[in-house]
C-alpha cells in the first residue's frame, strides 16, 4: 500500500526525529537523495548546467545542499535566490564552498533557459496559497525552458494536503518527495504537475492511519474474493442489478457485463431491459417484478440508465443488503432514505453528479476532489467513490481515503461507469466492504481499461471484456 500523510502529521514526525538527530542531519539526508535523483536524470553530472530556484525556507535549503553536492561532482551550479537576505545561510555557504554561485531574480530567465536541469526549491510544505509574483515568474520561465525540472518535496505552487492548484505552479518531470508522499502528489490537478514521483526515506516514523492510501497489486490480491471448495453460486453472492430503461437498455447490459466479471456467483437483473440483457448474457436471472419481489440478493446496484424510475431506487434503498447507487439513481435517491440505511451504501458519482448533489459548480469539485468526496460521504452517511482522472473512495466515518492509481484517460468513454458499477456491486455481493469494493472495483476497472486500450480508443464493452485479464494480472503477480 502506498500512503500519503498531510503536512501536520509530517511536521510532527519531523520534530520528533529532529530531536533525536544532530542538527542538519535530516536536511543532509534529503539533499543526498535529491542529488542522487538529479544525477540519475542527468546521466553524467560533470559539465552540466544546473540552476537552483531557491525560496527562503528549508525547501530552498534542501536545494542549496543538493546543488553543492552536484557542484562537487563537476556540475556548473547557479542558485537563483528569491530573497537573497533570507536564503538558508548554511546551505548557501555550502554551495559557495563547492564552487557554485548565487544570483538574484534579475537575469534569472537567461540562466533558466540555458540550464540542463532546474531544481525547484521555491517552496515545499510551508507554502501558503498561490505562488507570489516573483515565484510565479520563475515557474513560468521553468515551463518555457527545455531543462529537466526536478521538484524538491513537491512542485512549488501546489497544495500539499488537497491537490489544489491556484494560479501558477511549477511543472516537474520528477518530484523527489521527502519522508512520505503528500496527498497532493496523488490527486489531480496537482498530480499532473508532479511528473513521476520518487520517495526518499529520511527515517520519519509515521502513524498507522494515513490521510490517503493507494492500493497496489498485493493489496488487491489479498482482497479479491476466491471461491472455496464449499462454494456454490449463492455462497459466492448474488448481485442484483436494477438498471436500464426503454430509452437506455445498453446501461443495463453493460452493468450486467461488469457484474458477471466481478466474482459474484450469479447476477439477477430487474428492469425493463430484460430482453436485451438475456440476449447478450443468457446466464443472467431476470425478473420484471421490481427489486422488492425479485428474490434474494447479497447486494444491489441501482441507477445506471434508470431514467426517472424513482420507485426502483426507493425499493432498493429500503432493502437490508449493501447497495451501490450510480448515475440516475444518485439524482433520484432520497438523502434521508440513504442516511437511514443500516447496511452499507456506496455512491459512485462523477464530478458533475457530485457537484449537483453538493449544490456547487462542477469546477469546484474538480479543483478540490478530496474535500468534495469527504463532504459528500459525510452528508449522506455513505461511502463515496468520486470518479475521474484520480478516482477517490471516502468512507463517511473518516479514515484514510483511497486513491486509485490505475486510471487511464481512455476510460472517459460512454458506458464505462456502468461497467464499474456492475463490477463494484459484484464485489459488494461477494462480501467486501463498501470501501474495499469501490477501491478494488476501480483498480480492476482502470487496469482493464489500460489493457483494453493499449494506446488506442476503446468502448465500454472492451473494458468489461478485459476485466479477467486484469484480475489475472493481479493474482499472478
Ligand atoms: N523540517 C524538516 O525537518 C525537514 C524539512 N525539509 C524541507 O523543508 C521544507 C519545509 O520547509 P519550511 O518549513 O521552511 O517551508 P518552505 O516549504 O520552505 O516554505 C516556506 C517559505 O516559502 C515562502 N512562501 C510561503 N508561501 C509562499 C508562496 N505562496 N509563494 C512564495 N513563497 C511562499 C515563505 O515565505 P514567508 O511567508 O516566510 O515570507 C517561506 O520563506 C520541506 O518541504 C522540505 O523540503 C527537508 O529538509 C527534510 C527535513
Ligand atoms: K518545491
Amino acid at each position: 500500500m502506498r500512503t500519503a500523510y498531510n503536512v501536520e502529521t509530517v511536521r510532527a514526525a519531523e520534530r520528533e526525529l529532529m530531536a533525536r538527530l544532530p542538527e542538519g542531519a535530516l536536511m543532509q539526508r534529503a539533499a543526498a537523495g535529491l542529488a542522487a535523483a538529479c544525477a540519475d536524470l542527468l546521466g553524467r553530472v560533470y559539465g552540466r548546467r544546473v540552476v537552483l530556484l531557491v525560496g527562503s525556507g528549508d525547501n530552498g535549503g534542501d536545494a542549496l545542499y543538493a546543488g553543492a553536492r552536484l557542484a562537487r561532482r563537476g556540475a556548473g551550479v547557479a542558485a537563483v535566490l528569491l530573497a537573497p537576505e533570507r536564503a538558508h545561510p548554511a546551505g548557501l555557504a555550502a554551495l559557495r564552498r563547492a564552487g557554485g554561485r548565487a544570483v538574484g531574480v534579475e537575469g534569472a530567465e537567461r540562466l533558466i533557459e540555458q540550464a540542463d536541469l532546474l531544481l525547484d526549491g521555491i517552496v515545499g510544505i510551508g507554502g501558503k496559497g498561490g505562488l507570489r509574483p516573483d515565484a510565479a515568474r520563475l515557474a513560468e520561465a521553468a515551463e518555457r525552458s527545455r531543462a529537466a525540472v526536478v521538484a524538491v518535496d513537491l512542485p512549488s505552487g501546489v497544495d500539499a494536503d488537497t491537490g489544489e492548484v491556484r494560479g501558477a505552479a511549477v511543472r516537474a518531470d520528477l518530484t523527489v518527495t521527502l519522508g512520505t508522499h503528500k496527498p497532493g502528489l496523488l490527486i489531480d490537478p496537482a498530480r499532473e504537475y508532479a511528473g513521476s514521483v520518487r520517495l526518499v526515506d529520511i527515517g520519519l516514523s509515521l502513524p498507522p492511519q494515513a490521510e490517503l492510501e493507494a492500493l497496489q497489486h498485493a493489496d488487491v490480491r489479498r482482497l479479491l474474493p476466491v471461491p472455496g471448495g464449499e462454494s456454490d453460486k449463492y455462497r459466492r453472492g448474488v448481485v442484483g442489478i436494477a438498471a436500464g430503461s426503454a430509452r437506455y437498455p445498453g446501461a443495463a447490459v453493460l452493468a450486467v457485463y461488469g457484474a458477471l466479471r466481478g466474482g459474484a456467483g450469479a447476477v439477477r437483473y430487474v428492469g425493463p431491459a430484460a430482453d436485451a440483457v438475456i440476449a447478450r448474457f443468457p446466464e443472467t436471472l431476470v425478473s420484471d417484478r421490481g427489486p422488492k419481489h425479485a428474490g434474494r440478493v447479497q447486494a444491489w446496484v441501482v441507477g445506471p440508465g434508470a431514467g426517472d424510475d424513482a420507485s426502483a431506487v426507493g425499493e432498493v434503498l429500503a432493502s437490508e443488503v449493501p447497495v451501490l447507487v450510480d448515475a440516475d439513481g444518485l439524482r433520484l435517491a432520497d438523502r434521508d432514505a440513504v442516511r437511514a440505511r443500516t447496511a452499507p451504501t456506496l455512491m459512485t458519482p462523477h464530478a458533475g453528479e457530485a457537484a449537483a448533489l453538493l449544490g456547487v459548480p462542477r469546477e469546484e469539485v474538480e479543483g478540490a476532489r478530496l474535500a468534495s468526496a469527504r463532504e459528500l460521504a459525510g452528508r449522506y452517511g455513505a461511502t463515496v467513490l468520486l470518479k475521474g482522472s484520480t478516482t477517490l473512495v471516502a468512507d463517511a466515518g473518516g479514515g484514510a481515503v483511497r486513491v486509485n492509481p490505475t486510471g487511464t484517460a481512455w476510460l472517459a468513454t460512454a458506458g464505462s461507469g456502468d461497467v464499474l458499477s456492475g463490477l463494484a456491486g459484484s464485489l459488494l455481493a461477494s462480501g467486501l466492504s463498501a470501501l474495499d469494493a469501490g477501491s478494488v472495483g476501480a483498480y480492476l476497472h482502470g487496469l482493464a481499461g489500460r489493457f483494453a486500450a493499449d494506446g488506442a480508443p476503446v468502448g465500454a464493452h472492451d473494458v468489461a471484456e478485459a476485466v479477467p485479464a486484469a484480475w489475472r494480472d493481479v493474482t499472478d503477480a
